[in-house]
């Protein structure tokens, strides 16, 4: 049984569909990601499929179970990270995952968490006190200390430096492992593309895509090349007919091939076959920003626009 089922979800505020039909599936102990600009309508499916928002139509199932209908049993078995804004400032590192293990019937032990978190010397600092990484690691903590089977991680590591964002994606494939799944709302690319195992890119409130970070990136065409100059006379044929390759074109004495595969042993050994010499090689490799920009027509960092701004 998939852990969430969303079918033609549709959400509306004043008039305007900000979830405008949406299918997903999330399958147990995946990783699903869940891309999109600010307002593509992220957060409003997540929080509907875990029974915080009301939908205006379609039908979500999470653990087989309506969320709206059964909402206390279903966040029985959801641990969702919360902002920073909704902890609570005076309490100390460990009276917050105290209290939200108290929430539920079933956990794990809030100092164990702590020092599996890295935060157990900061366990009696009081929370205005900690650092952005420190404040992200304890939402991790009120998240996972229900034990859930399902973590709903939204802006995961916003704020974070790159050395604690790898240390937070570490974390998460250890939650993998444990079996938990892993719903991670997020428009940062790098990590949906390191994270998921599948990707729902989601723009004006609608799935425009779901596949494999790796199937997106095919799917919207994105092709690896690579480029440099030749000295010597180069018939385009010699390069279109290695396989993987997809098109050459050539400049003056700049080529460019695009395609998949070992592109550049492929084409130096035949360069060197027929003695042409060739120098300046880059390579460029096709990435999930590229096939979100050819999916939705612009760059992530864009937001979706609003209705009254010009
Ligand atoms: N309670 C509400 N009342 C009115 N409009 C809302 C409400 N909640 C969300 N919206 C609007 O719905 C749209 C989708 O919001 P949502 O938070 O789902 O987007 P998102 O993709 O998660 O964005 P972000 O990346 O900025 O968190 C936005 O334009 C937002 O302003």
């Amino acid at each position: 049984m998939p852990v969430i089922e969303i079918e033609e979800l549709r959400k509306t505020y004043a008039g305007r569909h900000v979830v405008d039909g949406v299918n997903l599936t999330v399958e147990p102990g995946e990783i699903f990601g869940i891309l999109g600009r600010n307002g593509a309508g992220k957060t409003t499916t997540v929080e509907c499929a875990i029974g915080l928002r009301k939908p205006d139509g379609g039908r979500v199932h999470t653990f087989g179970l309506d969320p709206r209908a059964e909402r206390a049993r279903v966040l029985q078995s959801v641990g969702v990270q919360l902002q920073s804004a909704y902890l609570h400032m005076s309490l100390t590192v460990i009276e917050q995952v105290r209290l939200y293990r108290s929430f539920y019937r079933d956990g794990l032990d809030p100092d164990e968490l702590l020092e599996r978190l890295d935060l157990q010397r900061l366990r009696t600092a009081r929370t205005d006190q900690l650092s952005g990484g420190e404040l992200q690691r304890l939402s991790i903590a009120t998240a996972l200390v229900g034990k859930p089977r399902l973590a709903v991680l939204d802006e995961l590591t916003s704020g974070l430096d790159s050395a604690a964002r790898r240390q937070m994606w570490q974390l998460i494939e250890d939650m993998r492992d444990d079996g938990i799944t892993i719903v991670l709302v997020s428009h940062f690319m790098e990590e949906v593309e390191r994270l998921a195992d599948r990707v729902a890119v989601l723009d004006a409130g609608r799935v425009v895509a779901l596949d494999t970070p790796a199937g997106l990136v095919r799917a919207a065409g994105g092709d690896d090349a690579v480029r440099f100059r030749v000295h010597g006379p180069l018939e385009a044929s010699l390069l279109t007919a290695l396989p993987g390759v997809d098109d050459v074109s050539i400049e003056g004495t700049w080529v460019r091939v695009s395609g998949r595969g070992d592109l550049v042993g492929q084409v130096t050994s035949a360069l060197m076959s027929h003695g042409i010499p060739a120098t300046d090689f880059t390579t460029r490799t096709a990435s999930l920003d590229d096939a979100f920009l050819q999916l939705t027509g612009h760059a992530l960092g864009e937001p979706e626009p609003q209705p009254g701004l010009a």
